[in-house]
């Protein structure tokens, strides 16, 4: 049996990016069953849940990978339900994936370059007009915000190594930078630390705090890592079986009875994991 779903009636107005009721079905199969959530404007915000639980879903729906069956997504306010996949990234809704995404054979640099094609200007460079000064200025501001990302990333030593040459750990930093190369408001992570060892994972834990407080990116994560999500979340949102089953900040998610049995099953497991 499927356990209750905590339904609620937000406002949008209260947040950077909610969804409303959201369902998404494959199959006849509800993989979201009218999941309801928002972020609030520089919130660190995880979500997590056991494996199939329509975490990936969640946020192929934000960002139009997948067309939600119905339900509604509000950015600051607006309905964006209807936009196109790269009309939300470029209101700067940038993403990561849980497998690295780059092309593998080309170099660092190349790599953080094509992340910022988004907000190329377009109306100049479509029509093919050749505009001096806007096209010098638009450069100058690619390469100053390419190079403060190599600083805060700190990858300077591999700008020019093809991804493909770099161990996992590095390909991830890769491609965060990528994601950041398009000054994102929001950074959709999915699964930033999982397959990193002890030390990888604290880099790109500092990082994400680095993006979160120096650039000032509202981030939403997904990780099972547990001491990941506990340590560096605001709220946390947890998914089960396409089910919002609760919601809140790590102190009440890491005592909450109907997560610790639904999330690992086990609840010896269950307390370790979420170090309850
Ligand atoms: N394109 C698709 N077609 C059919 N089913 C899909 C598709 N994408 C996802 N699903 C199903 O939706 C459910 C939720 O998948 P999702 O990837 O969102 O889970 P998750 O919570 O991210 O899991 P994990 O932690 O293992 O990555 C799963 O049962 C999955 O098999």
């Amino acid at each position: 049996m499927q356990p209750p779903s905590v339904s609620e009636n937000l406002n949008p107005g209260d947040y950077l990016l909610s969804v409303h009721d959201i369902f998404l079905r494959f199959g006849g199969v509800n993989v979201l069953a009218g999941v309801s959530t928002g972020v609030r404007e520089g919130e660190i915000f995880a979500i997590i849940g056991p494996n199939g639980a329509g975490k990936t879903c969640m946020l192929n729906c934000i960002n139009r990978f997948y067309h939600p069956s119905s339900g509604k997504i509000f950015f600051e306010g607006r309905d964006i339900s209807r936009f196109k996949a790269h009309d939300i990234a470029a209101l700067g809704i940038a993403r990561t994936f849980q497998n690295v995404e780059l092309f593998k054979g080309m170099t660092v640099i190349d790599n953080i370059k094509l992340g910022r094609h988004v907000h190329l200007d377009t109306g100049l460079f479509s029509a093919g007009i050749y505009f001096g000064s806007a096209r010098k200025t638009e450069l100058a501001l690619r390469k100053e915000i390419e190079e403060s990302i190599i600083d805060l990333l700190e990858i300077e030593h591999i700008r020019k190594k093809k991804v493909g040459t770099l161990p996992y750990g590095l390909q991830k930093r890769v491609e965060l930078a990528r994601a950041l190369a398009m000054k994102p408001r929001v950074l959709l992570l999915d699964e930033p630390v999982t397959g990193m060892n002890l030390e990888e994972t604290e880099d790109i834990t500092r990082f994400i705090l680095d993006i979160h407080e120096e650039w000032g990116v509202t981030v939403i994560l997904i990780e099972h890592d547990m001491g990941v999500v506990m340590d560096i979340s605001d709220r946390i949102c947890v998914l089960d079986f396409g089910i919002k089953i609760a919601e809140g900040e790590p102190e009440e998610i890491r005592h909450n009875e109907q997560v610790i049995s639904a999330y690992l099953g086990e609840k010896d497991l269950a307390y370790s994991r979420l170090g309850a």
